[in-house]
């Protein structure tokens, strides 16, 4: 596995989320850190966005994810956007956490980290 990382962090995106009812009929903001596997010196040598993971193009994906799901889970959220990383941009290894900001009154926030590695 790669040792290089193209990262994003706190990216905020807007989604449906949470398990109870008032939760079902509002969108929250959840802010996403994500450590992406690649190996980036095809891209240096040739100074070539192509030849990376654009980490913008990568956002814009999250947030459209973001925006036309529904879960009840941060854990299904977390899981279904690392499947979604992996199938469309190649992705072969990740770390994501995701939080909730809010959501428990005395936390800063709350969520899961999970890390996924595809053979
Ligand atoms: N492990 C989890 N615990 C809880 C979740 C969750 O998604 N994963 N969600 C909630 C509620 O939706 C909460 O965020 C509402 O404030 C409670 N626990």
């Amino acid at each position: 596995m790669h040792s290089d990382r193209v990262i994003i962090e706190a990216l905020a995106v807007e989604t449906v989320i949470g398990v109870y009812d008032w939760e079902r009929d509002i969108q929250q903001r959840l802010l996403l850190d994500l450590e992406l596997a690649t190996d980036i010196r095809a891209a240096a040598a040739d100074d070539d966005i192509s030849l990376t993971l654009d980490y913008a193009a990568i956002s814009q994906r999250i947030a459209h994810f973001a925006d036309e799901q529904a879960f009840a889970l941060v854990e299904t959220f977390a899981e279904r956007l690392a499947t979604l990383l992996h199938e469309e941009f190649a992705i072969a290894w990740l770390r994501l956490t995701v939080r909730k900001p809010g959501a428990v009154a005395a936390a800063a926030a709350v969520g899961v980290r999970i890390e996924r590695e595809w053979s």
